[in-house]
């Protein structure tokens, strides 16, 4: 098989970052700063990573970023306090709460709370509903930067059989809809699949978002594939056996610099969008 196609992530994210700094200085002339608030519970040191990169990227683009940080005890009633008083702010667009919370919180409950039009981060059940049915504003990040990519590159869903690996509410569950809803033929894997490798064998496009470093190997995939490494395991490595899956498929993105950079644009996006709304 010949050299597949890199799908850049950061290429891709600085494409859209491109844009957005348009509309952002667009809403200054309206006296607008757009404005996210990141709720990190607890000392997770990969979770404060991302929201550091998230916090990061904001200013970068000059979005306003309100730093949240709740002790590791904190419980469901404190964060639901927390995120009511983010509802009620009207200087806030949206609102981010970095998943995984401490075993202790109600996570569903917590996610629920965000105010349908803070929720940038497409992770309440009304927006994942909505997103169900191909009409939510904020679809969750790395499900729209993982159909982002796709689009970017021209690369068809139309007709194709999509297998997604993982079931999860913010990724592969969402994916899963958003390609059935551009007409892919979708089958969902998950961790009681029985010969995974049976129905990654078939799929047009695979997307991985398993959580398990290299889970997805290379002899799984058909010659031509399309292949979308969603994972963001330790020591940043992806849930696809990288060399292995090159080698078969006809394009696939790299971990690190693939869907990661793209789900972070993705959130800047609906940040900027939720502060046009607003005015
Ligand atoms: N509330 C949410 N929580 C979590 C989400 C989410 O979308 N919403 N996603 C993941 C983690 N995640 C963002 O939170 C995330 C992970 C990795 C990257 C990324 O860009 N990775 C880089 C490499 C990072 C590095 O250099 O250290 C890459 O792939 O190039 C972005 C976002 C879990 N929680």
């Amino acid at each position: 098989m010949a050299e597949p196609m890199i799908l850049d992530g950061n290429d891709v994210s600085k494409r859209i970052k491109d844009k957005l700094a348009l509309q952002v200085a667009a809403l200054e002339q309206k006296g607008v700063r757009p404005c996210l608030a990141t709720i990190l519970v607890g000392d997770d040191p990969a979770s404060a990573t991302y929201v550091r990169m998230k916090g990061n990227a904001c200013k970068r683009l000059g979005i306003e970023s309100k730093k949240i940080e709740l002790p590791k005890e904190t419980t469901t009633k404190e964060l639901l306090a927390v995120i009511r008083e983010l509802n009620n702010d009207s200087s806030v667009h949206g609102i981010l709460l970095q998943h995984p919370v401490p075993s202790q919180i109600d996570e569903r409950a917590a996610f629920d709370e965000i105010a349908i039009e803070k929720d940038v981060d497409g992770v309440t059940t009304l927006g994942f509903a909505q997103n169900a049915f191909g009409f939510a504003h904020y679809p969750s990040c790395t499900p729209a930067a993982i159909l982002a990519i796709l689009d970017h590159y021209q690369l068809p869903i139309e007709g194709k059989h999509a297998v997604v690996v993982g079931r999860s509410p913010i990724l592969g569950k969402p994916v899963s809809q958003m390609l059935l809803n551009r007409n892919a033929t979708v089958t969902i894997c998950h961790s009681r699949t029985e010969n995974v490798s049976d129905f990654v064998e078939k799929a047009d496009i695979v997307v991985a978002a398993v959580g398990k470093p290299n889970f997805i190997q290379g002899e799984w995939i058909k010659s031509g594939a399309v292949v979308l490494d969603a994972g963001y395991n330790k020591g940043n490595i992806g849930d696809c056996e990288y060399d292995g899956c090159a080698q078969r498929a006809s394009a696939i993105t790299p971990v690190p610099g693939g869907v990661g950079p793209v789900t972070i644009s993705m959130l800047l996006k609906h940040t900027v969008e939720a502060a046009e709304r607003s005015v």
